[in-house]
């Protein structure tokens, strides 16, 4: 098992990555977290049918009582109603101040967990074991959130976990749309921060339903370690994590405006990427070979277009509301070199005449 150490100045946790990496879960509940009371497992309907039962069996001899709550799936989890339905179950069985939270999921569960216990009775310590290989890049860094209909992320805060065990074999029933929007965060931290990296997937991941476990390992754990490096230096986004929302700024636009669902997160921040390509080639001068990452991500089987019914000014609006807009200008993460990030203003009038590259041609 590889184990990788996360340093913040609010928390140091290890993150456990290998094939069946939660067998430790009990040793480190048992070892770090004896005073626990109670335990509650938040998960949503689809994992619960799958995976629910290994990890409470798993639990089922460490003395505590484990009880779990089962949510919807995807981002309906990430909503007010059912964040306070999960405050509502927590606080009708009793947990208190000594309870901790376990987020069994992908992406959307670990930031509708890791927001419940970080407001459950003024924030409570939870552990994430991610299920998707999306949530390699959730499940690390703290940042927890539910949606609001004007944006993706709006109501949430920084909670760290106190680990994460990231069980490959959970991976094993992963359908490949989940698979394609796990690889596009891959990607994402291979352009910001590791050309090396990032030549290795365009040469090796040429389908990603072939992908051996080896590979996986090592996109997940190349992909914890940049984030893990750049949550160290800045916990809370006041600079460089900045970087971690490459095609971000038009990704959340797009799933937000098309309804959540229909574009994955992952494929939408492609699209999103693709076009913080096409700006970084324009007012950058990056040198890459945008057409041939474009056909790159067309035979994973991403979206590379949108089409006119997600209207540019729809579009603008939506991200104006980004949270990393300055005194009402869109901020992008843009690439100088492949490994050399930097955020950029990008004006409105430059924006929508350059949306265009990213919508379908006939
Ligand atoms: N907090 C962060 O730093 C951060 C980083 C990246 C993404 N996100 C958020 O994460 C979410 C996307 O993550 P995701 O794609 O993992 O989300 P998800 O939790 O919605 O999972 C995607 C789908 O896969 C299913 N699933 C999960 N594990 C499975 C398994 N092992 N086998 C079969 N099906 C499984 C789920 O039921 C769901 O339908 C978005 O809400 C995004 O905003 C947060
Ligand atoms: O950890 C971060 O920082 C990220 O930006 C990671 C992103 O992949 C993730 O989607 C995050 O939730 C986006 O955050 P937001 O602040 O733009 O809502
Ligand atoms: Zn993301």
């Amino acid at each position: 098992m590889e184990t990788i150490k996360v340093k913040t100045p609010s928390k140091s946790y290890p993150v456990f990555i290998g094939r069946n990496a939660t067998n430790s879960l009990p040793e480190f509940i048992r070892e770090h977290f004896s005073q626990v009371g109670k335990i509650l497992i938040i998960t949503d309907e689809k994992v619960a049918g799958l995976h629910l039962h290994t990890v409470k069996e798993l639990l089922s001899g460490i003395g505590i009582p484990i009880l779990d709550y089962v949510v919807p799936e995807g981002e309906h989890a990430k909503t007010f109603d059912v964040f306070f339905a999960c405050q509502s179950y927590a606080l009708s069985q009793n947990l208190n101040r000594k309870s901790m939270i376990i987020a069994l999921g992908g992406g959307a569960v670990g930031d509708l967990a890791g927001f419940v216990a970080a407001t459950f009775m003024r924030g409570i310590p939870f552990i994430q074991v991610p299920t998707t290989l999306l949530s390699h890049d959730s499940a690390v860094g703290g940042k927890v959130a539910i949606n609001h209909p004007q944006g993706k992320n709006m109501i949430g805060v920084f909670h760290q976990p106190e680990a994460v065990f990231f069980d490959l074999s959970f991976l094993e029933t992963l359908p490949p749309r989940e698979l394609r929007s796990g690889f596009a965060e891959v990607v994402k931290e291979a352009l910001i921060q590791d050309p090396g990296f990032y030549s290795w997937l365009f040469a090796n991941v040429t389908r990603l339903d072939t992908l051996t476990e080896e590979q996986l390992l090592h996109m997940i754990k190349r992909g914890i370690e940049i984030k893990a490096a750049i949550v160290e230096e800045d916990e809370k986004e006041t600079g460089v994590r900045a970087y971690l929302n490459l095609g971000h700024t038009l990704g959340h636009a797009i799933e937000g405006l098309a309804g959540y669902g229909k574009f994955s997160h992952g494929e939408a921040v492609m699209i999103g990427t693709i076009f913080a390509l096409h700006l970084s080639r324009k007012k950058l001068q990056l040198d890459i070979d945008l057409e041939g990452f474009i056909d790159w991500a067309r035979g994973l089987g991403y979206e590379t277009e949108i089409h006119e019914g997600l209207n540019k000014t729809d579009i603008l609006s939506f991200m104006k509301r980004d949270k990393k807009v300055i005194s009402d200008i869109v901020t992008f993460v843009l690439l100088e070199k492949v490994g050399s990030p930097k955020m950029a203003n990008i004006s409105d009038s430059e924006i929508m005449d350059n949306l265009s590259v990213i919508y379908r041609k006939n």
